[in-house]
């Protein structure tokens, strides 16, 4: 079942009512993606693995959990404010590395670098025409707060990393890696992004094969001949190589091991987020090799289905991290409240990948730059609510005990 219907059942079921005026705000922007994007590009940002169940449990596992909120707790002020690695961010989600923006929206990347990066606050009129009515009365943001947040840059870009820094050079950004057969096409990826101001890599461990998405395979799909991997034109590791989705398909290297980490360690001094942890024992062993940061992963549904929902794996693994590294999540993240019951279950950030993908679709950097102001203002709601006046008073004891 489609994301979309699969949300539009629970809705009913919990609800009673087919309630499409009351969807939330991504939901609102995929439908209009669904409308205004080609099938076979939907259906690719869309798409999970073989019965994608377990992209849509990542959504409807957020549904199953309730919170404890707190009450009396003088929630005049909010600050939403959090730090990754040390660097300060306006709110605990960021943007997961998604590829080809260019489908969705003719300047790709470069419009989503834009709509990440801290600029003017957004025009509301999307918040009026698709919600139906005003965001309702908010606590004063704190003096500082603004949306400034952390853009993860994918490998698999239709813009260049050089294009995507230099159309939004204040924005705080995190590229996404792979470790590829050619070592030398890696570590020429890390040397660019080190000269342009990266600050994190992220290295994506989900991905030796590319997980069965069946519409995909029904519909052929490929990027188009007018589009490129742009930070592979003109290598020649990239040229004569047979290609899987028009990515040359000889750069994933399924041998990958824990050993590549330390091979990575030995080429930067950049820190690095292993994405795609779904246990305890490989988060056991991501600390082990003494890594920065890792991402609790399930790549959106798209690779193994059957696996858990990403918030459904949290607990084990911030158990077994104890504090010595960051842990981040991406998956299924739609609103506020899926934000703040990522950060009680002790997700540090959050990411979103096809809601940003949505916005972009409905319109550009400005699409892009809306999305996150809804999400940063239902979050803020949502802490006022449960009575937490910054991130750091978010803890697990807003999460009802059945769920721990
Ligand atoms: C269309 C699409 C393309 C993606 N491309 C990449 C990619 O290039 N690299 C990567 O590490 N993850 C990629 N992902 C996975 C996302 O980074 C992220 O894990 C996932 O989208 C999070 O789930 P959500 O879409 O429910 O927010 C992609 C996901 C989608 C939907
Ligand atoms: C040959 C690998 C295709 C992956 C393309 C990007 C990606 O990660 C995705 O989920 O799609």
């Amino acid at each position: 079942m489609r994301e979309e219907q699969q949300v539009k059942a629970a809705r009913t079921r919990r609800s009673g009512e087919g309630d499409e005026e009351r969807m939330n705000i991504c939901n609102r922007l995929m439908k209009y993606a669904k409308e205004h994007l080609s099938k076979a590009t939907w259906d690719y940002y869309a798409a999970g693995a073989d019965e994608c169940c377990t992209r849509d449990d990542n959504l409807l596992a957020y549904k199953r959990i309730r919170l404890r909120p707190r009450v009396l707790r003088d929630v005049s002020v909010s600050d939403t404010r959090t730090t990754v690695q040390g660097v300060q961010i306006g709110f605990p989600v960021g943007i997961a590395p998604t590829a080809f923006h260019c489908l969705a929206w003719h300047e790709g990347e470069v419009a989503t670098a834009r709509g990440e990066a801290p600029g003017p606050p957004p025009a509301f009129e999307l918040r009026l025409s698709v919600t139906g009515a005003v965001t309702p009365p908010l606590p004063p943001p704190a003096a500082t707060e603004a949306l400034d947040t952390c853009y993860i840059s994918s490998t698999y870009s239709t813009c260049s990393v050089e294009e995507i820094v230099a159309a939004a050079p204040g924005g705080y950004r995190w590229f996404q890696l792979y470790v590829y057969r050619d070592r030398e096409l890696s570590e020429h990826m890390v040397r660019r992004v080190e000269a342009l101001g990266y600050r994190a890599l992220v290295l994506t461990v989900d991905v030796p094969f590319t997980g069965k998405r069946r519409d995909d395979i029904r519909n052929r799909f490929r990027l188009p001949p007018h589009l490129k991997i742009k930070n592979f034109e003109g290598l020649p590791q990239a040229a004569a190589a047979p290609e899987d989705y028009g990515i040359p398909s000889n750069t994933l290297d399924p041998s990958i091991s824990w050993k590549d980490i330390h091979w990575l360690q030995s080429i930067t001094q950049l820190p690095i987020i292993i994405k795609g942890i779904l246990t305890k024992e490989d988060a056991e062993l991501a600390v082990e090799h003494g890594v920065q940061g890792i991402i609790v992963s399930n790549h959106g549904g798209r690779q193994l289905d059957g696996g858990p929902a990403t918030i459904d794996a949290l607990t084990e693994i911030v158990d077994a991290v104890q504090g010595r590294m960051e842990v981040y999540l991406d998956g299924g993240i739609r609103t506020g409240s899926d934000v703040l019951k990522a950060l009680a279950l002790g997700a540090k950030c959050v990411f979103i990948g096809r809601p940003a993908v949505w916005g972009l679709a409905y319109k550009g950097e400005d699409g892009v730059r809306e999305v996150l102001q809804i999400l940063h203002d239902e979050f803020r709601l949502s802490m006022a609510l449960s009575g937490c006046r910054n991130v750091a008073e978010i803890n697990r004891n807003l999460i009802q005990c059945s769920k721990l």
